[in-house]
């Protein structure tokens, strides 16, 4: 007998898809510093990064996003592929070069990094077309599934993608790129539907002043307009805020093992507890508990 499996959920991610260059050294670092050590490279950006783990949890993520038709473009989409990821809808450029992010880290942590995603933001709206030309949605029919979207675009991508009619009807989630690109995510704001998963430091940005706790985050947040927010704070207590109130709740203590990719963790692994029915405060402490195993180095959900 074959027994029937359920399709996995789809969950559209949007944003950067790119290789990652990390050198790593054992050495203390400083500016200038020229020590051995070693050199990868992965795919990374956030949208992947977050598409990876939705996929071990469970999910079917379709990327859309720019890629080159260089040999490099050719390999991360196999690479993309291999991880349980639609790429059938990327928008392979012809011109522009695959995107690139470099990033050195020694003994003390990251020395510095730089995000090359030129291609992206060069590409525009083109990476959105099959949300309109009828292969993922229409106009007439606009995407009514879960998003991720992350803060690689160009502000003015991301304001038409908040008052696009195409997103209209989508359960949007909006995550930062990096604190340097916090600010980006303002449109959202006063968006009146997104949910946005920001850290105590980019709440801070997006409002213009600094918060404590989570808790003063959260409520800071939907003062200015934000529809949903949920605020992490490393090892300290998160908080999901609405204007039916706030919810807080405290990761486990664990031994840190690794930063880098905590809060891709939590944000997919909320996405995936509220994909199955979990309510408020279950969803976020399941999302607490497996950031928390990922920081710790273990990785299942
Ligand atoms: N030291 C820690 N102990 C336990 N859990 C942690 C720790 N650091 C992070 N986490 C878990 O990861 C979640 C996200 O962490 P954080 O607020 O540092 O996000 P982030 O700054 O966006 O992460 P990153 O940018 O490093 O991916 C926390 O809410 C928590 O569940
Ligand atoms: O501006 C950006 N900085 C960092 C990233 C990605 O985040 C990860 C590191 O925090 C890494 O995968 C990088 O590509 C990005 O997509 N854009």
């Amino acid at each position: 007998m074959t027994r029937q499996t359920a399709p996995l959920p789809e969950i559209l991610c949007i944003g950067s898809v790119l290789w990652d260059i990390i050198g790593r050294s054992a050495s203390h670092m400083r500016q200038g510093s020229d020590v051995p050590g070693r050199i990868t490279r992965l795919p990374g950006g956030v949208a992947m990064n977050i598409a990876m783990t939705l996929a071990r949890f469970g999910m079917r993520p379709v990327l859309l996003t720019a890629v080159g038709q260089d040999p490099e473009g050719d390999e991360l989409i196999h690479a993309c592929h291999e991880l349980g990821m639609e790429t059938a809808h990327v928008y392979r450029s012809e011109d522009l070069p695959t995107d690139r992010y470099m990033a050195i880290e020694g003994a003390n942590g990251l020395i510095a990094a730089i995000a090359d995603a030129h291609s992206l933001e060069a590409a525009g709206a083109k990476i959105l077309r099959p949300l309109t030309d009828g292969s993922l949605a229409s106009e007439a029919a606009p995407f009514e599934g879960p998003v991720a979207l992350d803060g690689n675009l160009t502000l003015m991508l991301l304001e038409e993608i908040a008052a696009s009619p195409a997103f209209a009807r989508a359960d949007l989630r909006v995550a930062p790129a990096s604190p340097g690109k916090a600010e980006r995510l303002r449109p959202f704001l006063a968006h009146g539907r997104a949910l946005l998963y920001v850290n105590l430091e980019e709440a801070g940005l997006l409002c213009q002043r600094e918060f404590d706790t989570s808790e003063a985050a959260a409520a800071g947040l939907i003062e200015r307009g934000a529809a949903r927010v949920l605020v992490t704070n490393g090892n300290k207590p998160a908080c999901d805020g609405s204007a039916e109130g706030l919810v807080t709740g405290c990761p486990p203590e664990v031994l840190v093992t690794r930063v880098t990719g905590a809060g891709d963790t939590f944000m997919a692994a909320h996405i995936v507890a509220e994909a199955e029915g979990c309510d408020r405060q279950e969803a976020l402490d399941r999302a607490l508990r497996a950031a928390a195993r990922y920081v710790s180095g273990e990785t299942a959900f």
